[in-house]
C-alpha cells in the first residue's frame, strides 16, 4: 500500500515515516510538510495519507487529501464539531473514500478513554490530568478533551449531577479547565512524552486509570490499524475505539 506522510518533518511525522518504512507491505511515496501543497501530484500515487501537523492546519490538509480522492488517517488535535461536519460533507461527494480521525492512536490511551467512560457512572468525583512534553502547542490535549467529554456524557446518562466542589476563590485558575463539568489539568514538563491520569473518587475510595506513551513508536500500531482499515470504511470514522472491539 502506498502511503504519504503529511507533517513529515515533525516529531510524529518522523516517527510515522519510520514506522511505514519498517512495515512490510507499505511503501512511503510522499513526505510533505509546511509549505508543500497537497495535490494529486504531490501525493504521488498514495492510497492513504497519514496527517500529523498542527491544529490550525489539519482541517485544510484533510480536505485537500480527500479532495484528491485519497484516504486519510489523521492524528492532529484541535478538531471542532464544525470541522468534522465539513469533512463528512466532502466525503459524501467522494464515494468510497474514507477518513479516520482519532485524538490518540496509542492502544493504552484508547483503552483508558473507554474504561473512563465505563467508570464514570460509579463515582461522585472525576478529574483528568494530562502530562506532555513542553513543545506541545495545545492545551488541554485532544485526548484529555475527549476523555472529559466521555466522562461528562456517561455521568449525564447515569443521571449524576455536578461533582462536589466547595471552591469559592480561584483567581489563578488552579482548578484547571472546566470541560463539560469535568476539571482538566495540563502539565508541561521536559522529559515527558504523552501521559494521562484519570482519577475517580467516592467516599473512602479512589480509582486511577493511567496511560503513558514513553515513545512515539507507541502511536504506530494504532495508526497502522487505521491505515489498513480506512479503505473499507467510507465516510468519517472518529476515534480508534470504533475499530477495536471495545
Ligand atoms: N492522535 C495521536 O495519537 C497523536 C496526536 N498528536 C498530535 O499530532 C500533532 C503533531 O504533533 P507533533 O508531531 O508533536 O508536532 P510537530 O510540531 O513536531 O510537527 C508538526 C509538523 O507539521 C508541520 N506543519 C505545520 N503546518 C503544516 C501544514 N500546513 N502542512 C503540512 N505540515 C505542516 C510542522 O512544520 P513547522 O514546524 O515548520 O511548523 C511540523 O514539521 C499535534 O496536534 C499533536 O497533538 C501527537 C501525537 C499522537
Ligand atoms: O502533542 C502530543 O504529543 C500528543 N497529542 C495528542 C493529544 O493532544 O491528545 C495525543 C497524545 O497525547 C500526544
Amino acid at each position: 500500500m502506498k502511503i504519504a506522510v503529511i507533517g513529515a518533518k515533525g516529531r510524529m511525522g518522523q516517527a510515522m515515516s519510520a514506522g511505514v518504512e519498517q512495515t512490510d507491505g507499505l511503501e512511503l511515496v510522499a513526505q510533505l510538510d509546511a509549505g508543500d501543497e497537497i495535490t494529486t501530484e504531490s501525493l504521488n500515487g498514495a492510497e492513504v495519507a497519514i496527517e500529523f501537523t498542527r491544529p490550525d492546519s489539519t482541517l485544510k490538509n484533510t480536505l485537500a487529501v480527500i479532495g484528491a480522492g485519497v484516504h486519510c488517517v489523521v492524528g492532529t488535535t484541535g478538531w471542532t464539531d464544525e470541522g468534522l461536519d465539513q469533512v463528512r460533507e466532502l466525503l459524501e461527494t467522494k464515494p468510497g473514500v474514507g477518513a479516520i480521525i482519532a485524538p490518540n492512536y496509542a492502544l493504552s490511551a484508547v483503552l483508558a478513554m473507554s474504561f473512563a467512560k465505563k467508570a464514570a457512572a460509579y463515582f461522585e468525583s472525576a478529574e483528568v490530568i494530562e502530562l506532555h512534553h513542553p513543545n506541545k502547542v495545545d492545551a488541554p490535549s485532544g485526548t484529555a478533551l475527549t476523555t472529559a467529554k466521555g466522562i461528562a456524557q456517561a455521568r449525564r446518562e447515569a443521571g449524576l449531577g455536578p461533582m462536589p466542589d466547595a471552591t469559592e476563590t480561584d483567581p489563578g485558575g488552579a482548578r484547571g479547565a472546566n470541560i463539560d463539568g469535568v476539571h482538566v489539568h495540563a502539565v508541561r514538563l521536559r522529559g515527558l512524552t504523552a501521559h494521562e491520569e484519570i482519577v475517580f473518587g467516592n467516599p473512602g475510595e479512589q480509582f486511577t486509570i493511567r496511560t503513558d506513551s514513553f515513545d512515539r513508536e507507541s502511536f504506530f500500531p494504532g495508526v497502522l490499524l487505521a491505515v489498513r482499515e480506512v479503505s473499507g470504511r467510507p465516510g468519517l470514522t472518529y476515534g480508534l475505539d470504533q475499530l477495536m472491539d471495545i
